[in-house]
């Protein structure tokens, strides 16, 4: 197998890459960016390319190259100038912090996510389902990992809580700890060739997990620099790290601070599995599942056959959603709302003694 294929190189990229092959350009996959600098790992291996000034000016930030985009590149040996980047399967994404319009892409062309919790304090099923509706809003499988489950009695029982969220994903118990169960999971979820995002909150055990699947510390690529005459360390990490088995798992800084806001013309309701099903039983066809008569959603609430989390959890992105979209009057309309579904369920629920 090339080295191509080793990283991914699915027919989609070899496709779009017919028309820059015959100009004589080479193709390659970004692994680190760090300032200007990108590197790529080719068919002839590792090379230091820079952006080209005129893909640099012609494009948003966010179509440039990220960790895990397949781009067309200029060679002159180990160097290149990278001139177009090739159509992304999927791109991890979410909106620019601040800046209501813009998105921002922290990877691309992943295959699937790898959403950490740990089983310490960190765990809280209503993050956890933050982090899976916006996965499955970019297109990517999520897999779930329950660390530290070295930290608890019953590790099963938060297991079931995941699974209790209707998502149809893996849901893996682990411990960073363990290298023996560690490796038996990945063996069965981590497949050569494909690409792996990892998210988590700060301390969940990203770093533990990762160095414990690559076997070793990942490597700081980053060497003293004898341009500069203070030897300052230059400390590119690899952000595409290839791990013994020939599964890779993107590890970028932005990924640290995937703070999960939604895409604006996210439609929230059409991820969640179970709230998609029961929409199609709603009187209406555009049924918020707020406050409109004939709501199978607020029905199912009701009965307790959907999880009060569940709903809480979706009122609550509609809630944010709402106040990147709305105007000043339209948000008070909503709050005002959005108080009144609360108040309703907590009746309900102090009615039900739950
Ligand atoms: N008990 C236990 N501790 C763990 C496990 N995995 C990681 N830890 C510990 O948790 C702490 C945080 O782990 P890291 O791997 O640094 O966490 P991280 O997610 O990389 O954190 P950031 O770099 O801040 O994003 C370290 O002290 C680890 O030794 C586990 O499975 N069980
Ligand atoms: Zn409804």
């Amino acid at each position: 197998m090339s080295l191509l294929h080793q990283y991914g190189w699915y027919p989609h990229f070899e496709q779009h890459f017919i028309s820059y092959q015959a100009q004589g350009l080479s193709a390659g996959r970004v692994t680190a960016i760090q300032g200007f600098k990108h590197t790529l790992i080719s068919s002839a291996g590792p090379v230091e390319a820079m952006l080209s000034g005129a893909l640099l000016n012609s494009r948003e930030s966010w179509e440039l190259p990220k960790a895990g985009d397949w781009v067309a590149f200029k060679g002159y040996e180990d160097q290149g100038i990278i001139l177009e980047v090739l159509p992304r399967l999927n791109e991890l994404s979410r909106k620019q912090p601040g800046k209501s319009h813009e998105k921002q892409v922290i990877a691309a062309n992943i295959d699937a996510a790898l959403i950490l919790q740990g089983l310490d304090r960190d765990f809280n099923l209503m993050r956890l389902q933050r982090y899976l509706q916006q996965v499955s809003q970019c297109n990517i499988q999520p897999i779930v990992i329950l660390n530290k489950k070295d930290l608890v009695d019953d590790p099963l029982s938060y297991e079931q809580q995941v699974q209790a969220l209707g998502y149809q994903c893996p849901v893996i118990l682990s411990s960073a700890l363990n290298p023996s169960g560690l490796k038996e999971w990945a063996a069965q979820y981590l497949l050569p060739g494909r690409t792996y995002a990892l998210l988590g909150s700060s301390g969940v055990g990203k770093s533990t997990l990762l160095n414990a699947l690559l076997g070793a510390p990942l490597q700081q690529e980053g060497a003293v620099s004898t341009a500069n005459s203070k030897g300052k360390h230059t400390t590119t990490s690899r952000q595409l790290a290839a791990l013994p088995n020939g599964s890779m798992i993107i590890d970028s800084p932005g990924m640290r601070e995937f703070g999960l806001t939604l895409e604006e013309d996210a439609v929230v309701v059409s991820h969640h599995p179970q709230i998609m099903a029961l929409a199609a039983q709603c009187r209406f066809g555009d049924c918020t599942h707020q406050h409109e008569p004939g709501c199978a959603v607020v029905t199912a609430v009701k009965n307790g056959d959907l999880p009060e989390l569940v709903y809480r959890s979706y009122l609550k992105l509609l809630r944010e959603q709402y106040h990147y979209q709305a105007n000043a009057t339209e948000k008070k309309r909503v709050e005002k709302q959005f108080g009144r579904i609360s108040k309703q369920v907590n009746a309900h629920r102090k009615n039900r003694k739950y």
